[in-house]
């Protein structure tokens, strides 16, 4: 995009995204910079007008991220397998539910959904979700940005692995490219406001047999 562009939507308050899927921990984590951060992002989905999607509930910094963005004015959709539905299970969900019949089809509707994602600290969830819209970026099922918000460096070592994996010849120096980290909410959003795709997907464009399987049969709807 043009540097003048950019420049506009950043003081207009605008951004280039409409809706972005946040990946985090279902758990809050122990140093509360996590909780913060969660916040932070928060509060920079409103700044910039963006609406969320995210796994539902209320539990850990995706009750704290969601509550956020509902409280300023985003739009929220919580995409929810049926079996999580009670609220014992994933806590209240602000802003919209959108019950999906499975874990797949929550996965493959939130990134139907989003123009980017961001995923926070986390766990197991957490590291699944980052590494399949990587590998989705990857294959050219879609170019949209993959943040990772490396907070307190708690993603170093993941990061350091990924380093290595592309040192070894696992990963290609452009699919390295994929992942997009910044310390703070604040620097992420800028790097992803102006990231464009370096890869060249091995079969972009194709009707993917898991869109397919997944119920997803329009092309573009992942793509967009
Ligand atoms: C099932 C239990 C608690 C409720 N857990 C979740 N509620 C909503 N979404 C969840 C839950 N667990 C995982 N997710 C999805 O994965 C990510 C968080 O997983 P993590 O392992 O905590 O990192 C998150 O982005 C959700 O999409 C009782 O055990």
């Amino acid at each position: 995009m043009e540097n003048s562009q950019f420049q506009q939507r950043q003081s207009s308050g605008k951004s280039r995204f409409k809706r972005v899927c946040v990946f985090c921990g279902s758990s809050p984590g122990k140093n509360p910079s996590y909780r913060n951060a969660a916040i932070q992002l928060g509060n920079e989905l409103v700044d910039r007008k963006i609406d969320l999607v995210y796994g539902g509930g209320s539990a850990g910094l995706m009750g704290l991220v969601s509550q956020v963005a509902h409280d300023g004015g985003c739009h929220v959709l919580g995409v929810i397998p049926r079996t999580l539905l009670p609220r014992e299970i994933t806590g209240e969900t602000v802003g919209e539910v959108r019950p999906v019949s499975g874990m797949h089809q929550r996965k493959a509707e939130m990134a139907r959904q989003a123009d980017a994602f961001i995923a926070l600290p986390g766990g197991y969830g957490t590291l699944e979700e980052l590494l399949e819209v990587i590998t989705w970026a990857q294959l050219g099922i879609h170019d949209k940005p993959v943040g990772l918000l490396n907070v307190d460096g708690y993603y170093n070592s993941l990061l350091s692995f990924i380093d290595k994996a592309v040192d070894e010849g696992f990963i290609t120096p452009a699919a390295r490219h994929i992942i997009v980290s910044a310390h703070t909410a604040h620097e992420l959003m800028c790097k992803l406001e102006e990231y464009v795709p370096k890869h060249s997907g091995v079969a972009s464009k194709l009707s993917w047999e898991m869109e397919q399987q997944l119920g997803y049969t329009a092309k573009s709807d992942i793509a967009r």
